[in-house]
Order: structure tokens, then C-alpha cells, then sequence
């Protein structure tokens, strides 16, 4: 099948319909990343060569000694059973409809990540920094924007629940981000600042109900995509897309998050890194919920191959391009909404 992303149409072969292989999972690694948290420079370079490892061989793995407490991660599950749980109609009134910046709640079938596909099997609810209305990068259209938040009469922790886990993230990504860096041969602290305190990044909850019978190749909880950190709960449905075309189960393993390499490391680094398909399927028969999180930069940071990641005489194969253009790119494929805001702004 072709599938498109932001990087461009990619030709995968997938054998057998919706089932992945049941290879043995550990194919995806589960790695460590205590050093990264440490002053142990030894330990640092080492998971560095791990890192260097996996993202160029597989693109997707799992990471444990994260330290995000159980307790925070506990907390936005319990919000997203609760709010997933509330009437379609309060639900809708925080619909990303009414937000110019994708903030708020995207009932079923909104989002079609897959173009191949006839929309997302899955509700979200997605947050990002905290904006301002009166803010110049928001007034000028770029990625921000104030949130939505559900009324604390019916969700009255949800907010600092999820504002919470939010930071924790940021956190983690700094770190993995500095693991990153050592992976692609840059010094520690490359990436740090980049953001310059105003990242694009958001992070979303996600309720897939169970697809039995009805499922076919078109329509599933998300469809084929690259982009994260990723926590599920405790049922299996994500599956990823190994070198060979099959597509492997990526089930929940407990303390980890799972971590996709996603599409801006891979221009970094001149497709070095890989920014691995994967798609979600929830045949468990019950409610599944996820938590993702998808770092990103400053609107206007630069994203250009790094030099480091060129042999010599090797040619970029991405021209350059800034976050902000790449991810409303990703957006407006992914989200109706979007596409039409966006077009209605430039008439
Ligand atoms: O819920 C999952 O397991 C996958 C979610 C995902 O891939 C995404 O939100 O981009
Ligand atoms: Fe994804």
C-alpha cells in the first residue's frame, strides 16, 4: 500500500490485512535511560551508541527510569475515563472547532491520519502551552493558542492533572532529547533551549472503543502515521511497521513509556534516524485509552539536515524548512477541522 506522511508517500508492503505478526515483541528494545539523569559521562556515551543503534535500525522503543511518577500518569488516566464518560453534548462544547490551534476535544472519526483511510476510530482531547489570546505568535496564526478547558463543575481536577503531566513531559524530552544528541555525535546539551521556552508541543488523551466485527483495512482506532512519547494503558492495539513490511506488536509493558524517533529527528539527521510507521487497532473488546505526547520546538526554529549527520559529499535530502511550516502541513492532512480554518483564514 502507499501511505503518505509528511515525509512523503512511502510504499509498504503489509501482508495480511489487520493482524500484525506475532514476532516476539522484545524486537523492540526497552532501554535505560538512567544515565541520561546521571553525571556519569561514561554511561551517557554508552546509551548514546545504544540510541545510535535503535534509531537507526528500528526507530521505535520502549524507555524505563524515566522518572515521571506512577502517580501523575495514574491521575490523567483516571481524567480521561471520566471525561470520555461525560454526555456527547458536553463534550462538544470544547470541541477543537471552536480553537484556531487544534486545542480541545475531537470526537470520532475527526481525524484521519492515514489519507488512505476513512477516519480515526478514536476520541481525543489535546492540550499544548498555555497561550495567551492577545500573544503576537498567536495573533499571527502560527501553532499556539489558548486551551480549552472543561468546566470544573463536571472535571474539577482535570486541569492540573493534566497540566501536570504535561510538564513532566517537557522534562523527559529535554533528557531524551540529550540522549538523542549523543546519538547523532552532537555535544549533550545541543538541543537544550531550543524550544526558547515556547514550544509547539502538546499532548492529547485518547479513548478507542473496542472495534470487533466490523473492522477492515480503512478504518481503525488510528490509522498507518510517523510522528512521540507514548503511555497506553494496559490493552494491547499498537502495532508498528518493521524494515521487512510486518507489522509488530507493540503491547504495554509497566514503567515504560514508548518513544517514536518522529519526523523532525529524522530530517535532522538526513533519514538516519528513523521515523517508524505504526498505527493502533483495538480489538481487546474493551475501552482502550492512551496518552501521547509529541515534543516539538519553537514556530520559527529552523529544522535543516545537521552537518554532523552528512558524510562528505553527501547531499541533503530534505530542503530546509521551520517547525511551525512542517507541523500545520502534518495538521492539515490529518484534521478537516484544520484544512478548513486555515483555507477560510487565506480567502
Ligand atoms: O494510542 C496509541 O497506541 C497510538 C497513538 C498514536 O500513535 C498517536 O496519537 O499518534
Ligand atoms: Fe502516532
Amino acid at each position: 500500500m502507499n501511505v503518505s506522511t509528511g515525509l512523503g508517500d512511502r510504499h509498504v508492503t503489509v501482508d495480511s490485512g489487520l493482524d500484525a505478526a506475532r514476532v516476539d515483541f522484545t524486537s523492540i528494545p526497552v532501554v535505560d535511560l538512567a544515565p541520561i539523569f546521571s553525571d556519569d559521562d561514561a554511561a551517557k556515551q554508552k546509551l548514546g551508541e545504544e540510541l545510535k543503534d535503535i534509531c537507526t535500525n528500528v526507530g521505535f522503543l520502549y524507555v524505563k527510569n524515566h522518572q515521571v511518577p506512577d502517580a501523575v500518569i495514574d491521575a490523567v488516566f483516571a481524567e480521561a475515563h471520566a471525561f470520555f464518560a461525560l454526555p456527547d453534548a458536553t463534550k462538544m462544547q470544547y470541541h477543537i472547532q471552536n480553537s484556531k490551534s487544534l486545542r480541545g476535544y475531537g470526537k470520532l472519526l475527526d481525524e484521519n491520519v492515514d489519507p488512505a483511510n476513512r477516519g480515526d476510530l478514536h476520541e481525543s482531547f489535546d492540550i499544548g502551552l498555555e497561550i495567551a489570546e492577545d500573544d503576537p505568535d498567536y495573533l499571527a496564526g502560527k501553532f499556539y493558542g489558548p486551551n480549552q478547558w472543561p468546566d470544573a463543575s463536571h472535571m474539577p481536577t482535570f486541569r492540573a492533572n493534566l497540566v501536570r503531566y504535561y510538564t513532566h513531559m517537557q522534562t523527559l524530552s529535554k533528557y531524551l532529547f540529550r540522549a538523542f544528541s549523543l546519538a547523532l555525535g552532537m555535544p549533550e546539551t545541543y538541543f537544550d533551549g531550543i524550544d526558547k521556552g515556547k514550544a509547539m508541543g502538546f499532548m492529547r488523551i485518547l479513548h478507542y472503543p473496542p472495534q470487533e466485527d466490523a473492522v477492515d483495512e480503512k478504518q481503525m482506532g488510528i490509522g498507518a502515521h510517523t510522528d512521540y512519547i507514548l503511555k497506553q494503558d494496559d490493552k494491547e492495539a499498537l502495532q508498528v511497521l518493521n524494515s521487512k513490511g510486518q507489522w509488530i506488536h507493540a503491547p504495554p509493558i509497566p514503567g515504560t513509556f514508548v518513544v517514536n524517533i518522529a519526523d523532525l529527528l529524522s530530517r535532522w539527521s538526513n533519514d538516519k534516524f528513523k521515523s517508524t510507521m505504526h498505527r493502533a487497532i483495538n480489538r481487546t473488546g474493551v475501552a482502550r485509552y492512551s496518552i501521547p505526547f509529541f515534543y516539538n520546538v519553537h514556530h520559527d526554529t529552523p529544522v535543516e539536515v545537521l552537518p554532523a549527520c552528512l558524510a562528505p559529499g553527501e547531499k541533503p535530502k530534505y530542503p530546509p524548512t521551520t517547525a511551525g511550516a512542517y507541523l500545520t502541513s502534518r495538521f492539515e492532512d490529518t484534521f478537516a477541522v484544520y484544512k478548513q480554518q486555515k483555507t477560510e483564514a487565506s480567502l
